[in-house]
């Protein structure tokens, strides 16, 4: 299953197709619109998210709620674009384009963003035709591919949540999470404002913001994912590229403005004795094998061992800034200091949506990948015979 998208941020639409997804599966532009509302909150956002208004048409591969086999076409419409259209010189409802608008070029490349070197690779002087592809509004749709992802993993038996973990340098007790399913987790996460589940830590990290905001500043944080229900041997130790465990840190990394990743109890491996962090291995009647504790977050030799998954990422602070950072102007390669008109001053929130998304796709692509299936019966049926065989292996 693999899947491809298309469109500017400020230009008419956002447009994913989706390939591979088996057939029979339920999916309804309900299920996706929920998502995208999901990620167009969270305390801290820009004022772009006043204008759109998130929702998307399936305009390929479903008929009546159920996908066909075929490719799967998901659009979003940017609300925005009817200001932009003579800046953009997309110009599909025909009207004419103002001239001074072709000539408002951006020269001045924000430190952080992809708009210098962006524009030295592809030739752009105009560092517009950077930054309308670079922009995180690609994650728009991202998200809408992988609510669908999502509805395949539910009716497999696999959930997943992604909550806040820091924000600004502000801890949530992380001991909340291991205590709950993904299901309490989410109904918390989605009832705070900054999706997290430790509500001392949030009013904090919702002041922390506020502070960042009023300072010109922006403040970055940590993200975590859980997978439950997964069944063993998702993924392989055989060739570098099957495992699972480098697929979901590609798939976080991949997100704009994350800069690493940990699986388990992550980087804190790097202070403890090897018994303080494997897992040990018992056997019962009821589950088959599992591991006394879960600090490996679910992963061995690039394979899922049937425990939660647990992956978390960090974000930096957002590139935009209010307060000026140097750079050069390309034309006139003086310096300056750029005032800026509107950005997110925190979008970790908004982020822990689109790790939701593209973990859950990457963990729906490698079920798929070990349980080839054209149609989703015969799908559910071979993870079933799956789960009985491991658990009396
Ligand atoms: C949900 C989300 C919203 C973002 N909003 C902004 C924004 O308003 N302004 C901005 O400069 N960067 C924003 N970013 C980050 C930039 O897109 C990102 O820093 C840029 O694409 C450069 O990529 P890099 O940081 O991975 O190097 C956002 C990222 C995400 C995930
Ligand atoms: C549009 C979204 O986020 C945008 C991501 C973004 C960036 O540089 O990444 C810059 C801002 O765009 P604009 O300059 O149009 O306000 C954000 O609003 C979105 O998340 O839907």
């Amino acid at each position: 299953m693999r899947y491809l998208t298309a469109g500017e941020s400020h230009g008419p639409q956002l447009t994913a197709i989706i390939e591979g997804l088996p057939a029979q599966l339920e999916v309804t532009s309900e299920q996706i619109n929920k998502e995208l509302k999901r990620r167009q909150g969270g305390h801290g956002r820009g004022r772009r998210m006043q204008i759109e208004k998130d929702t998307v048409a399936i305009t390929a591969g479903v008929r009546h709620g159920k996908s066909l086999g075929s490719p799967v076409c998901l659009v979003v419409n940017n609300d925005d674009w009817k200001h932009w259209t003579g800046i953009m010189g997309i110009d599909p409802l025909g009207e004419d384009i103002d001239p001074e608008d072709i000539k408002r070029q951006i020269t001045r490349p924000r430190p952080g963003h992809a708009d210098l070197v962006g524009g030295m690779k592809y030739g752009h002087r105009d560092l517009r035709n950077v930054l309308e592809r670079s922009s995180a509004r690609e994650t728009t749709v991202r998200v809408a591919v992988g609510a669908v992802a999502k509805q395949l993993l539910s009716e497999l038996g696999i959930s997943i949540v992604a909550h806040v973990t820091k924000i600004g340098g502000i801890e949530a007790d992380l001991s909340l999470a291991t205590t709950k399913t993904v299901e309490e987790i989410r109904e918390i996460v989605e009832a705070d404002p900054v999706y997290c589940l430790d509500s001392e830590a949030s009013a904090k990290m919702v002041e922390a913001i506020d502070q960042a905001k009023k300072a010109g500043d922006t403040i970055g944080g940590v993200v975590e994912v859980i997978v439950e229900g997964m069944p063993a041997g998702v993924g392989s130790y055989v060739h570098y590229d099957r495992k699972l465990d480098a697929k979901l840190a590609m798939a976080m990394m991949s997100i704009n403005a994350f800069k690493g990743v940990e699986v388990g109890i992550g980087f804190e491996m790097a202070n403890l004795f090897g018994s303080q962090v494997h897992d040990q291995i018992s056997w019962n009647e009821e589950e088959g094998y599992t591991r006394d504790t879960n600090r490996l977050g679910g992963l061995e030799g690039g394979m899922s061992t049937g425990m939660p998954i647990v992956v978390r990422g960090v974000m930096k602070p957002i590139p935009t800034l209010y307060k000026p950072l140097q750079s050069v102007d390309i034309e006139t390669k003086e310096p300056f200091k750029a005032s800026i008109e509107r950005s997110d001053s925190c979008a970790v929130p908004a982020a822990s949506v689109v790790a939701e998304a593209v973990i859950a796709w990457e963990v729906a692509a490698a079920v798929l990948e070990t349980f080839n299936a054209d149609k989703m019966d015969t799908l559910k049926a071979e993870i079933e015979r799956h789960r009985a065989y491991t658990k009396g292996f």
